[in-house]
Formats: structure tokens, sequence, C-alpha cells
């Protein structure tokens, strides 16, 4: 007997995104059709000149804007198709973020920063499970301390932390080790890393090459297309073809 396997969905599907900004000087093509799978467990780097429209990718992705033609699917779910409040709640249950400031609360403890999105969706707090995401960051022993009393790369690991404890089907990272020093950085990305090893997608926007080198695959933007594409490639390849697009 031959077993058939369907498929799994991808983690995130963007299928013909187009994005127009209506401004009084004209219309800005901000992406223009740019189609991607980002399959589950998979680190994807995304980088391109200023304006290429790495950002805007981004937040579509993220249902933070609404595209001006094509789709997008996480895990198999269009958001397009999401009411307000549903699309709130699908994006705390399935997506996470990880921004170049770490946007942690100050005034609350890492322990209770990485519970946050939990007490948000009214769910109640595993403290077990909170314990372990900051375990996996190696920040256990600091639960108990505030942003202020952390360093850049600890406040990013709790960021982290607060990404992966709820297991979204896709965390999205923009410039996340942008604030930090190269060493610091490296153990960021390799969390990163690891976090994707783990079942999860992790698309990550990026001007640093090496961040890129960490990820299997990079997209390349230019003009809101996708240009190229590099698989498993190292950041001096990856410096490469950034510095022809940007020669262009
Ligand atoms: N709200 C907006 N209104 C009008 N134009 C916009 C808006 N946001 C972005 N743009 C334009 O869309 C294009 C893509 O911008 P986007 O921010 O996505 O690029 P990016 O690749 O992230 O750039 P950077 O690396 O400089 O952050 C640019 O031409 C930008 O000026």
């Amino acid at each position: 007997m031959t077993v058939q396997t369907i498929p799994a969905a991808p983690a995130v599907a963007l299928d013909d995104l187009s994005r127009v900004y209506k401004t009084r000087a004209g219309s800005v093509h901000a992406l223009r059709g740019v189609s991607h799978a980002f399959g589950a467990g998979t680190f994807t780097a995304i980088m391109g000149p200023s304006g290429s429209g790495k950002s805007t990718l981004l937040q579509l992705a993220a249902g933070l804007d609404v595209p001006s033609g094509g789709r997008v699917s996480i895990g198999g779910t269009d958001l397009g198709r999401l009411k307000a409040t549903a699309l709130t709640t699908f994006r705390r249950t399935s997506m996470a973020f990880v921004f170049q400031s770490y946007n942690l609360l100050d005034a609350l403890t890492a322990f209770d920063n990485v519970a946050l999105p939990a007490r948000l969706a009214g769910r109640p707090v595993d403290r077990a499970a909170v314990l372990d995401a900051l375990d996996q960051v190696g920040l256990r022993d600091l639960a108990r301390r505030r942003p202020p009393e952390l360093s850049g790369g600890q406040q990013q690991r709790v960021a982290i932390a607060r990404a992966i404890h709820s297991r979204p089907d896709v965390l999205f990272a923009d410039e996340p080790t942008g604030a930090l020093d190269r060493t610091t950085g490296r153990d960021v990305l390799a969390l990163l890393r690891r976090v994707a090893d783990d079942g999860q997608s992790v698309v990550m926007v990026t001007h640093d090459p090496l961040a890129a080198s960490y990820a299997d695959e990079t997209l390349f933007l230019a003009d809101g297309r996708i240009v190229g594409r590099l698989q498993n490639a190292d950041a001096a390849a990856i410096a490469q073809r950034m510095s022809e697009l940007e020669d262009r």
C-alpha cells in the first residue's frame, strides 16, 4: 500500500503581492508582484538596497498592512479573509516579532515580558513554559531582572524568548542584530538558526551579509521585485551580490 502524504502548507505564502502607496507626488510601487513560499523550519533573509521594499514586504506578510494586490497566507490561512479582530487574534497565535530595538516593556521583568503575549491573549500563563523559553536563550537565572538591568544582547534574547514562547508558525525579525556588537549578534543569529531548526519559520530583514549567511536562503529585492536568490551562501557571496545590486 502506498501512503500518500499531503504536503503541509508553507508557513508563509506570498502570492503575487503588490503594494502601491498613493502620495501627493503620485503613486509609489513599493512591491510589484512578489511570490514566495517560506517553508516551516526554514530561515530566510531578505536583503536589498534602501527603498527596495523589504519593510513593506515584512509589514504585509505580518498582516500589519493590506496589499494592493495578491495574497498572504500563514499556515494555509488567507489573511485577507480575516476580519480585523480575527486577524488580531490570529496574529497573536501564529506570528511573533523581533525588532532591532527589542520592544520590551521596561517596567516588567524578563519573565513578565515573555509571558505578556499570553496574558494579552487571555490565556493562562504556563510558568514552566515561560522559564523554559528563557532557558533556551540562556537567561533562566535572570528571569527577575527588568530590561534596563540587562545588556543589549540579553534584552534581544528576552525578545527571542518571548517570540518562541507561543511557538508561532513564523518569527519575523527586522534587523535583529542592528544594535548589537558582532559577538553578541552572532549569539542572537545562532538562536534564530535554532528556532528554525526546531521547525518554526524565520523571516529576517537585514542589511548585514554576515547575518544573512545564517539563513538557508537569501532573497534579494530591488525596485519591489525579487531579483535574486542565494542558498546556503557565505557572507562574501552575499556581500558580492548586494554590491552588484547597489551598482545597478
Ligand atoms: N507610507 C508610505 N508612503 C509612501 N511611500 C512609502 C511609504 N512607505 C514606504 N514607501 C516607499 O516604498 C518604497 C519601499 O519602501 P520600504 O520601506 O519597503 O523599503 P526598504 O527596502 O525597507 O528600505 P530601507 O532599507 O531604507 O528601510 C520606497 O520607495 C519608499 O519610499
